[in-house]
């Protein structure tokens, strides 16, 4: 439902942008990671006809951005960066002026509003001038306004941005709520966000796509994916070292403060685990904690993010 041909954008002969294609599916809520400036906004305005490529360009239920624009546009709802609107009409009156650009007439028009309403969760200010609500609010109105004629394509551009947890809690909800029907594309900040909420990750920097995963295969690629720590008295750490070297799939073993780190050969995590747990069992070993790592997402992003400047540099 969304596609990105090899999307590029200049802004004074410097590539912000380069060469990005991906594609969203029905039921795919896709989230875009990278550093400030990595290029995420610049991407998203090429794909809602905000912004002209350089070179390339997107479709949007198989509408092309630049020759069939109005056709690709009817079909998708665009949370801008900042969540802009027109700060002295009221969520009811920018959603009643946005419902009339968008051509909703009658009692789909009064459905849609109230819907839209409901579904940000904007209804206790709707008559309150939007320059006066909390940033919060604000982002709910940006929200609102997306989602007023029920598109097939939503284009969050930090959704959950300025946003208490609780809020947070309910948009990240909404955007679940929504996903089967819909195919989803959010750029993000928030780590935590990505593993809540998304069935694809695609990481930028530096205006290139440095990798596009599942989040549970980019956990994969943090080197202590899988990894298993071990709470250990002192007196009792060395002792145990050369045995935990012992035990079917273990690639190595390390002390680190406290604890002692079994790293699995990459694919026999859960013989690892097993094999340290029976172990444990039957040898009495004086383990106080055990869990197994499922890896950092914010190493998974330092590497690519940083990688890709050493690679630029
Ligand atoms: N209109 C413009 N003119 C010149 N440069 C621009 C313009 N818009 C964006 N840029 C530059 O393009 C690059 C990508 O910016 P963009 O806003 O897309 O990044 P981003 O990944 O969304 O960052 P952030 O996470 O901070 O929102 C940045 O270097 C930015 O300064």
């Amino acid at each position: 439902m969304i596609e990105a041909q090899a999307l590029t954008k200049s802004f004074g002969g410097t590539d912000a942008v380069r060469d990005v294609s991906f594609s969203v599916a029905k039921g795919e809520v896709l989230g875009f990671l990278g550093p400030n400036g990595a290029g995420k906004s610049t991407t998203m305005k090429m794909i809602t006809g905000f912004l002209t490529p350089t070179r390339g360009t997107a479709r949007v239920c198989g509408h092309d951005i630049l020759t069939q624009t109005r056709a690709a546009q009817r079909r998708l709802g665009y949370l801008p960066e900042g969540a802009p609107a027109y700060g002295d009409m009221t969520p009811f009156g920018l959603l009643s002026f946005v419902a009339d650009v968008r051509g909703l007439k009658g009692a789909e028009r009064r459905k849609r509003i109230e819907a839209a309403l409901d579904a940000a969760q904007v209804r206790g200010v709707v008559h309150q001038p939007i320059d006066t609500l909390s940033k919060g609010f604000k982002r709910r109105v940006g929200l609102a306004q997306a989602l007023l004629h029920d598109p097939d394509v939503l284009i969050l551009d930090e959704p959950t941005d300025g946003l208490d947890p609780n809020q947070k809690h309910d948009v990240r909800s909404l955007i679940r709520e929504m996903a089967p029907e819909k195919a989803i594309l959010i750029s993000t900040h928030i780590l935590e966000e990505v593993e809540a909420l998304c069935s694809r990750t695609l990481v930028i920097a530096r205006g290139c796509i440095v990798a596009d995963n599942t989040p549970a295969e980019l956990l994969r690629r943090d080197p202590l994916h899988g990894a298993v720590i071990l709470s250990v008295v002192a007196a009792a750490r060395s002792a145990l070292l050369p045995k935990l070297q012992l035990i079917p799939g273990v690639l190595a073993v390390a002390e680190e403060g406290e604890t002692l780190v079994v790293r699995p050969v990459p694919g026999r995590e859960a013989d690892v685990l097993a094999g340290l747990t029976q172990a444990i069992r039957a040898e009495n070993w004086p383990v106080a904690e055990i869990y197994q790592q499922r890896g950092r997402l914010d190493v998974v992003f330092r590497t690519l993010t940083t990688d890709a400047r050493a690679r630029a540099a």
